[in-house]
């Protein structure tokens, strides 16, 4: 039986990671996304966005060109690279300590081709969230994934290409058996999150709304998770508090407005994380 485990505020109190004094930006991780075509552009700015916002130390967006100038424009924090020149996207992809793959990425050749040269080129010991496009081009093309760090944030109907299980029936044990033969960590996004890992515990996240219901939402998880997770001391603990953090920041922000809007999430992370620390 595995084991269900209800993550509220009182569960991760005294669990928040603290900047520490002698530390510098690379010690809260080098975060590379790879996200956004020219027509998801937004998906890209929003999830690198969350990566600085929510305390990652240098953050590295690999997207189209054509989102250059907005990229610039709405974080001057976030470096930019062009997803298609593969000798900058490997050289980005040594330095790289996560790597976030798939939102806005569209489902076109070059999509593909830049998701199999990550899967080729990535370092084995790197956590990579692969969200959005990148599940529908691994369940589209059956990739196998081999990735010892691999990282799912499907939603409902991107569990269901991935996993070949219908939203009716996508039941925690039926889920279950399905993240122990992919082998790797599902974040399993609808209202109260799951977490499943492989052969191990199930978590449930105590806190989201529906005012999340809107386009961009998981975007700005994938950044917020790996900010979390290059502050953390283990891999599931920087996921439980990402996802944790997502829905928590949104429910503030509900209180008092009936839309969760994605970008105004971002910008209410550093005040709540450091409310939370
Ligand atoms: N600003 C930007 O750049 C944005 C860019 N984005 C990027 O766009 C790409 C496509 O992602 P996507 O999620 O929009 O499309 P897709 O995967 O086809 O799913 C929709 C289909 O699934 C169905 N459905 C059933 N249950 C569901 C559920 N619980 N949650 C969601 N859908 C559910 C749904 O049913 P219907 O609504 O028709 O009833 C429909 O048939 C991806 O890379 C993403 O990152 C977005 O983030 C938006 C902002
Ligand atoms: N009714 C709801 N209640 C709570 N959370 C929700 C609800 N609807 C959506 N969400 C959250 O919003 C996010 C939506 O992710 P996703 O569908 O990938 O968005 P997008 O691809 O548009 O960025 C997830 O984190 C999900 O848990
Ligand atoms: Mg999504």
């Amino acid at each position: 039986m595995i084991q269900l485990i209800n993550v509220d505020k009182n569960y991760l109190n005294g669990k928040w990671p603290k900047r520490q004094n002698n530390s510098y930006k690379g010690s809260y991780g080098h975060i590379l996304v790879i996200a956004g075509n020219s027509q998801y552009g937004g998906a890209g700015i929003l999830a690198s966005s969350a990566a600085v916002y929510s305390g990652g130390g240098l953050v590295t967006l690999a997207t189209d060109p054509s989102n250059f100038t907005a990229v610039h424009s709405t974080t001057a924090e976030v470096m930019l690279i062009n997803f298609m020149d593969f000798s900058e996207l490997g050289n980005a992809l040594k330095t790289a300590t996560i790597v976030v793959i798939g939102p806005g990425l569209g489902l076109a050749a070059e999509s593909l081709r830049i998701l199999r040269y990550v899967l080729e080129k990535i370092n084995p010991v790197v956590p990579l969230i692969i969200d959005g496009s990148a599940i529908d081009l691994i369940a589209d093309n059956q990739i196998k994934i081999t990735h010892p760090k691999a990282i799912f944030t499907p939603h409902q109907m991107e569990w269901q290409r991935l996993s070949g299980i219908k939203i009716s029936n996508q039941l925690p044990v039926a889920n279950q058996a399905m993240v122990d033969q992919l082998d790797s960590i599902v974040i399993l996004k609808h209202f109260q999150t799951e977490i499943y890992h492989p052969h191990g515990e199930r978590q449930k996240i105590i806190a989201g709304n529906p005012g999340m219901a809107t386009g961009g939402s998981g975007d700005v998880l994938t950044g917020i998770l790996a900010a979390l997770i290059a502050q953390s001391d283990s891999l599931s603990l920087g996921i439980t508090l990402g996802t944790f953090l997502h829905s928590f920041v949104a429910d503030q922000i509900y209180e008092t407005e009936s839309v969760v809007l994605p970008h105004r999430l971002i910008q209410q992370v550093p005040k709540i994380l450091k409310d939370l620390q």
